[in-house]
């Protein structure tokens, strides 16, 4: 039996698991409003007492006006907007639990590096080694107009500032030794000097002195988690990335990404077991095998088009309004996506399907990436089955942090994959990097 890790993965909240079955949806779950802490804390308690690996909270920095160039659909239906800023979110999570691994999204092209530095090391401290940073370099033109730019970097550009960016991170957590903080009142001396060292860092995009002032984390540098998967998505992730998060449609395309990632690992002299696959996974879970399909069903037959033309408009960035919504996209726009989240249309068109945008936009705001769909039995052979046939490491449950979503799985699921002996029955480290490498 193959073991899988779990992430649960709460993206463009609070609506996540979009449109009819998200923040409207009857999964949510009474008594909680999303902007206070109690939802987030007893959420992470509940995922805790599940034993995952991490919660992964994604974030963008601006409200999407792509779709007929207007935020109207985005603020309709909270599509990408609006977040919580995930720093806080995180400790405030930290603060209600012990072990569970906590991942905060935020950009390379937004944050100053020594800020991030300095937040990311301070959070560590306070979730005692749990925490993570899901390294993005924005794709959305009404980010860098939020910061006063017209444009964003092209693409690839964005990945190579984004590996300076990480070269000069790794130098300030490196610029305190482990044991330089050594607190003698005998000899008044809270750090030895000779042990913290200015780094004077000179890139072509960054420049700083250094060190860093903060004191060294318990994980020394947070758990580097990544999602882009272009061909320089995947070469900057298996240089840094300990865990990535990868949407394939089936068990082959996830078996053969799966080996061709790990053989990408190993070429840039790393280990394969040093960076975990996570497959997003959406499980549809009721009572019965039937009622989930038909809650599946309901689903889908009930998705509003214009939110899922919304979320992919701003994920390719293009407008899509302009585009007829009972034919397939064009082959020249499905290649021009580039400078967005291209993967999304791969996806839909890869083995010679096409989908018409109409099904694409449907799918997007219902049952997205890879549905496992039936009773708790079912979902738990599925799960297992494809984990089996992949070959290893994990899923990233894409649902929302509600109780409709959280409590059937951790309940009902859980269980049972536990009985298999297919998920962790206890943690036996205390950190993340210790969840992720623990097998
Ligand atoms: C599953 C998944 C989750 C993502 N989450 C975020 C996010 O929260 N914030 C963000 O700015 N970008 C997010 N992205 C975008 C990626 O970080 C990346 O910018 C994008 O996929 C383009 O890179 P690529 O061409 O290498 O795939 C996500 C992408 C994927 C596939």
């Amino acid at each position: 039996m193959t073991k899988m890790h779990l992430m649960w993965f709460s993206a463009f909240s609070p609506h996540a698991g979009f449109g009819m079955d998200g923040w409207a949806g009857p999964q949510t779950g009474r008594g909680y409003d999303w902007t206070q802490p109690e939802l987030w804390q007893d959420m992470a308690v509940a995922l805790e007492r599940a034993k995952f690996d991490v919660i992964m909270l994604g974030d963008s920095l601006a409200v999407p006006g792509t779709y007929q160039g207007r935020m109207d659909a985005y603020l309709r239906y909270a599509e990408h907007a609006p977040f919580h800023d995930p720093s806080p979110l995180v400790a405030i999570m930290a603060a209600a639990t012990r072990r569970i691994g906590l991942a905060a999204t935020l950009s390379t092209t937004f944050y100053p590096p020594f800020l991030l530095a300095r937040l990311m090391t301070t959070l560590d401290h306070l979730s005692r080694g749990r925490m993570a940073w899901n390294v993005v370099t924005s794709y959305k033109v009404e980010e860098a107009l939020n910061f006063g730019y017209q444009e964003l970097l092209d693409h690839d550009q964005r990945y190579d500032r984004a590996d300076e960016y990480m070269a000069l991170c790794e130098q300030l957590w490196s610029s305190w030794a482990s044991d330089a903080v050594v607190m003698d009142t005998d000899t008044n001396t809270f750090a030895d000097p000779d042990k913290v060292r200015p780094i004077d860092f000179q890139g072509d995009y960054y420049r700083s002195r250094g060190p860093l002032n903060a004191t060294p984390s318990p994980q020394g540098r947070p758990v580097i988690i990544q999602a882009g998967t272009s061909e320089r998505g995947q070469d900057f992730a298996a240089t840094h990335a300990e865990a990535i998060i990868v949407a394939r449609e089936t068990p082959e395309e996830m078996k053969q990404f799966y080996d061709q990632f790990k053989t990408r690992v190993r070429k840039f002299g790393r280990a394969p077991e040093a960076c975990k696959i996570f497959f997003l996974a959406k499980p549809i879970i009721a009572d019965t095998d039937e009622e989930a399909q038909q809650r599946a069903n309901a689903l889908y037959a009930h998705a509003p088009v214009e939110a899922g033309l919304a979320a992919l408009s701003t994920m390719i960035q293009t407008d899509l309004s302009a585009y007829d919504l009972d034919q397939p996209l064009p082959a020249s726009l499905q290649q021009q996506a580039i400078q967005g989240i291209r993967s999304q249309l791969d996806r839909f068109y890869g083995s010679g399907q096409a989908p018409t945008l109409r099904e694409i936009a449907t799918r997007k705001v219902s049952l997205d990436s890879a549905p496992f769909v039936g009773g708790p039995e079912r979902v738990a052979d599925e799960l297992a089955r494809t984990m089996e046939a992949v070959g290893g490491d994990g899923f990233a449950i894409r649902q929302g942090m509600w109780p409709g979503y959280v409590n059937p799985f951790v309940e009902q699921v859980i269980p049972l994959l536990q009985q298999r002996g297919v998920v962790r029955t206890e943690y036996t480290g205390t950190m993340l990097r210790d969840h992720l490498q623990e097998f």
